[in-house]
């Protein structure tokens, strides 16, 4: 059915310049759609897929339609040819804007993006010589003779390659959501510290789309050149940003039809509304308020027009999960400072390979923060962490992850809105991730790798019992199966050592001891294993080796009989109970 409805708008795509053939009005109409559509999808990269709003698109707009037009003008280039070329500039500026600012925060993108518009306009507004500023630069209509002697008129080729250009603009991002790279910046809008945890570098991601999203903002900008021929620096306006971000918002923002949807009605209400004369633009505001105030989710929902994800590939058994030795991971005189307070505090410890330990002490003891400091999550005030011959002391989360060094957080942190097996899916990009190119292009080889993503998700959902789960939202799983969803996106990752911070939290008496079997399976296959749990019934039933953190200190190691009979620990830990009395009172 999708594959028809394809081939018929492809087929309506290419029939249009000749069904409007006498029509060079309603076909200008429908090329102006096209590149409003083109730049409400590369906002709807950023507001979309990344949650970042941008109040300064134009900058991108602009600086494809001016590197086009001063090519044009200056070297004689063919319009053509700079469709080829025009739009990487503005990727590249994506790019320079994106680093620079998501670092700190969406707000800061916001900001960014608007100043950067703003400069760009003083630029071509005072450098005259070059742009001739207000004057505008003016770029000669042009023409493909080989066309024209074919019995085609401007109009109608001009509308060709508008609808060509948006065919091709709604491939590439169509390609991109659904793959490695789509589903990262699916996580990372809902948490980076989640995305950082499967092993997804956010900041190089980030970077990515924003490139991506100014390119194809730049690409809208050179393909809206023969529709206006004189470029003026209001090619940088707030309004057409503005104009943008509503087209993305009103259409269905992160939603493939949205834009399509926002640039046709961007394009044919102002002018239906002509006869209302100079109110046209009030009613036009009324009318996309109300929208907005009604279906904040945007049109595409209303017509049906979102796609439901359907759940790939075939399920398969958990039994065939297996791990990689993990090296060494050594600590040593690790330490916390928050201010005046030491959460950690001097602690040295060694986990062995194939070792399952556990972390225990009181509340505050330091343990959640010891794993927030080995995992990268939070950088140590002093001391050194080697995993096996490598110092990876302050490496980035997703770094870590990706040398086979993945934790799961004490609150399930999953894409509540996504599928169960969306959430297992997106983590299998760290063993197995792909090229922005390769994604595109989807060759024998990627699709090869996407087929072992897809087998591997199937996998660890078997492993943790979630199969029949696969197609229903996260977020509506109840809470002991939300953590057992977590820890199959960890797996996902291939870990070598795992470091759980409180699985058992929240799980009744029948949930727990599954969880326990759960991890007495992984050991076995060889995963090393760091558990933090307050459940020590189980911690002592289930660990090799116990470590016994009091207020940032190491005060105890050993077996759990050890561990049991130690007297500071007793006394710092259980208040003076044994274990098995402090687990019943
Ligand atoms: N980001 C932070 N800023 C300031 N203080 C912090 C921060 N994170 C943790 N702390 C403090 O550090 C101490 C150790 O906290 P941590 O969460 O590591 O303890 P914990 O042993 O995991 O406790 P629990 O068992 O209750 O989870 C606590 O006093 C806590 O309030």
């Amino acid at each position: 059915m999708r594959r028809i409805l394809i081939v018929m708008a492809l087929a309506l795509a290419v029939a249009a310049p000749f069904l409007l053939a006498g029509q060079s009005y309603y076909s200008g109409l429908l090329a102006y759609a096209a590149v409003l559509a083109i730049f409400g999808l590369s906002i709807n990269l950023t507001v979309g897929y990344l949650g970042l709003i941008s109040f300064g698109h134009a900058a991108f707009f602009g600086l494809g339609a001016y590197v086009a037009g001063l090519a044009i003008v200056n070297f004689g280039v063919n319009y053509w040819v700079t469709l080829l070329f025009a739009p990487i500039p503005a990727a590249l500026l994506g790019a320079l804007v994106g680093f620079a600012s998501v670092r700190l925060g969406g707000a800061y993108f916001a900001i960014a993006t608007l100043t950067t518009a703003e400069i760009l306009r003083l630029v071509v507004s005072n450098w005259i010589d070059l742009t001739r500023g207000p004057l505008g630069l003016i770029v000669r209509r042009p023409r493909v003779e080989t066309l024209e002697s074919l019995g085609l008129v401007f109009h109608q080729y001009y509308l060709l390659a508008t609808l060509l250009g948006l065919g091709l603009a709604v491939l590439i991002v169509h390609r991109l959501l659904e793959s490695p790279t789509g589903r990262s910046w699916k996580v990372i809008r809902e948490s980076n510290a989640l995305a950082e945890s499967i092993g997804i570098p956010t900041m190089r991601q980030r970077v990515m789309a924003i490139a991506l999203s100014g390119g194809l903002a730049g690409f809208a900008g050179v393909l809206f050149i023969p529709r206006t021929l004189v470029l003026t620096p209001d090619l940088f306006n707030p309004m057409l940003s503005a104009t943008g971000l509503l087209i993305a918002i009103l259409g269905g923002k992160g939603t493939l039809i949205g834009p399509l949807l926002g640039g046709a009605i961007f394009a044919a209400l102002p002018e239906t509304l002509r006869f209302v004369d100079e109110y046209r633009i009030a009613i036009f505001a009324l009318i996309l308020l109300a929208v907005i105030r009604i279906q904040p989710a945007g049109l595409a929902p209303l017509f049906h027009l979102t796609r439901p994800f359907r759940t790939p590939g075939a399920p398969a058994k958990g039994g065939e999960i297996a791990f990689e030795p993990s090296p060494r991971l050594v600590v040593t005189d690790l330490t916390k400072r928050f201010g005046g307070l030491t959460a950690v505090d001097n602690v040295s410890m060694t986990i062995e390979p194939g070792e399952l330990v556990g972390i225990i002490g009181p509340n505050g003891a330091g343990k959640t923060t010891c794993l927030s400091l080995i995992s990268g999550f939070t950088p140590p005030t002093a001391g050194e962490i080697r995993y096996g011959e490598r110092k990876v002391t302050g490496d980035s989360p997703s770094s870590l992850v990706n040398e086979g060094l993945a934790r799961t957080f004490q609150q399930a942190a999953l894409c509540g809105s996504q599928t169960v097996f969306e959430n297992v899916l997106a983590a299998t990009s760290c063993p197995e991730p792909a090229s922005l190119l390769s994604s595109v292009l989807r060759g024998p080889g990627w699709r090869a790798r996407e087929a072992r993503r897809v087998r591997r998700a199937w996998e660890c959902l078997a492993f943790v019992g979630l199969t029949e789960r696969a197609a229903l939202e996260a977020g509506s799983l109840p809470y002991g199966e939300q953590k057992m969803l977590a820890i199959a996106v960890s797996l996902a990752t291939q870990p070598r050592l795992l470091m759980l911070d409180e699985p058992a939290a929240g799980l009744n008496h029948t949930e727990a001891n599954r969880l326990a079997d759960l991890l007495r399976s992984l050991r076995q296959r060889g995963l090393t294993i760091v558990l933090v749990d307050h459940n020590l019934r189980m911690m002592m039933a289930l660990c090799d080796r116990i470590i016994v953190l009091d207020r940032g200190r190491l005060i105890a190691q050993g077996t759990p009989a050890e561990i049991q009979a130690d007297k500071a620990v007793i006394a710092a830990y259980l208040g003076g109970y044994t274990a098995e009395e402090a687990q019943n009172a």
